[in-house]
């Protein structure tokens, strides 16, 4: 084969995968290599400045149809409850004659996909290999997606943790991702398929960080599994954070200010949305905090509780749109990051400088939050009630136990992130995974050729 090959990449339609695909392509382009990166029509704009390599990296886009049960023009989970991602994912499965137009016209080498369960046949159709890029922790993966799983507070035979487990209490997470049994149930057969067709498995997690985990996983698939390292994007330095947040976290002591993001696509319940902006005021040091409105409401204002914004006027801000979580992290007045530890904030935070404190909302979440407070002891993880209720009291009592000097606990976790983030960012260990990387796809695709 030509020493660069051309890879097509199909992310599921949310930013929390749009983003780390084209982290991927980034690494691919930069070495020369070419990607057609397909996605929604409105996507695009969102997404395109992320594209370091436009000489390499090229955009087409797809057409979303209609399906019924969603809002007429929705083209990404960003638009929905994360209970719909059966409705949308059903969407998907509609440009499948679109998405074959564009293999038949190019003839990729390779197709990254991670939703689309039917691009392992269109794939082998067309004379390409195709890479189920799973965006999970090794721990998820072990957890939630090898055959047989975890059963509640059950280590399975050889699984590498007593730690890393969902237990009863953390049932409320497993609630959300779906409207029905019937749609969970779909899900699961969408992975499933997607997992078993596919050539082979990339899994964005760092032996380093996870071996154990990743030795699992391995042993458990019957198929080759690769891993991507520590994906960390490149720094974009033509981009500076918005004027509106260098100004108001410039007027506070480095460290002070507490960072709550709950990433793209959480929406809380009312009554817990204003436990967490109370818990907040709480902890009576400086905030920020950027979530969606919550259920039933069109703005965050009409959202937070009696007298709030009075009280804490000047110290904290409650922000109901999209701002630049990693720059905002950056920022030296930022010194601790409420998270709910997806896996795109989970490594944003490791290669933070801040305290972390974890408020997890959906089961693989949990899960990353537990290895990282539990397995690594880089975070807190705030306790839940039964119901999987949160107080404003332990949402405090979290952030002062990581914010507070003289806490052990906060020392602790202070000093095993500081390793932790050595060890990730220590150099050469991410273009070293990407280099072996490349080799396994062309490894891939000459396999391929020698078949033909
Ligand atoms: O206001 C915001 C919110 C989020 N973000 C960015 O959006 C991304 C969110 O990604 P996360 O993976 O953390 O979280 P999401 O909930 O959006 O993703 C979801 O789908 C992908 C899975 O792997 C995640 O684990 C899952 O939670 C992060 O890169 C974060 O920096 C912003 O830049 N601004």
């Amino acid at each position: 084969m030509a020493s660069k090959f051309h890879a097509l990449m199909y992310p599921w339609f949310a930013s929390g995968h749009i983003t780390p695909f084209l982290h991927l392509a980034n690494k691919l382009g930069e070495k020369g290599h070419r990607v057609t990166f397909l996605l929604p029509k409105k996507a695009l704009k969102q997404f395109e400045h992320l594209n370091l390599y436009p000489h390499h990296i090229v955009f087409r886009t797809v057409t979303v149809p209609h399906v019924d049960g969603l809002p007429l023009g929705v083209e990404t989970a960003s638009d929905i409850p994360i209970s719909s991602t059966n409705l949308l994912a059903s969407a998907m499965d509609l440009t499948r004659p679109q998405v074959e137009d564009v293999v038949r016209a190019l003839e990729p080498d390779l197709i990254f996909f991670d939703f689309a369960h039917w691009i392992p046949e269109v794939a082998r159709e067309f004379g390409a290999k195709s890479v189920d890029y799973l965006l999970l922790s090794a721990a998820a993966v072990a957890t939630l997606i090898v055959p047989g799983g975890c059963e509640f507070g059950v280590a399975p035979p050889g699984y590498p943790s007593s730690k890393v487990l969902l237990h009863q209490k953390d049932v409320y997470s497993m609630k959300p991702v779906a409207n029905s049994t019937e749609d969970f149930a779909a899900l699961q057969e969408r992975f499933t398929a997607s997992i078993t067709k596919c050539d082979v498995i990339l899994i964005k997690a760092c032996k380093e960080l996870e071996g154990e985990f990743c030795n699992y996983v391995e042993r458990k698939f019957e198929k080759k599994i690769l891993f991507t390292g520590p994906m960390l994007p490149q720094a974009d330095t033509t981009i500076p954070l918005e004027a509106q947040w260098s100004n108001w976290l410039g007027g506070f002591e480095s460290g002070s200010v507490v960072f709550c993001a709950f990433g793209s696509q959480t929406i809380m319940e009312k009554d817990q949305f204003q436990e967490l902006c109370l818990g907040m005021e709480l902890t009576g040091l400086p905030f920020l905090v950027a979530v969606k409105p919550p259920r039933g409401t069109s703005t965050i204002q009409e959202a937070l509780p009696e007298g709030f914004e009075e009280r804490v006027n000047g110290r904290g801000v409650v922000w109901g749109g999209w701002v630049q979580q990693p720059l905002i992290l950056s920022h030296p007045s930022v010194g601790c990051f409420v998270s709910h530890c997806g896996q795109g904030s989970m490594w944003e935070s490791l290669v933070s400088d801040c305290q972390i404190v974890l408020v997890p909302q959906i089961a693989e979440q949990v899960i990353n939050a537990r290895f990282m407070s539990e397995e690594l002891e880089v975070s807190v993880e705030v306790a839940r009630e039964e119901t999987g209720w949160f107080s404003k009291e332990s949402l405090r009592d979290a952030i002062e136990s990581v914010m507070n000097r003289d806490s052990e606990l906060g020392n602790r976790v202070r000093k095993n992130h500081t390793k932790w983030r050595k060890t990730i960012t220590s150099p050469g260990l991410m273009n070293g995974y990407v280099d072996d990387l490349i080799e396994s796809f062309k490894d891939l695709i000459v396999h391929e050729t020698n078949h033909d």
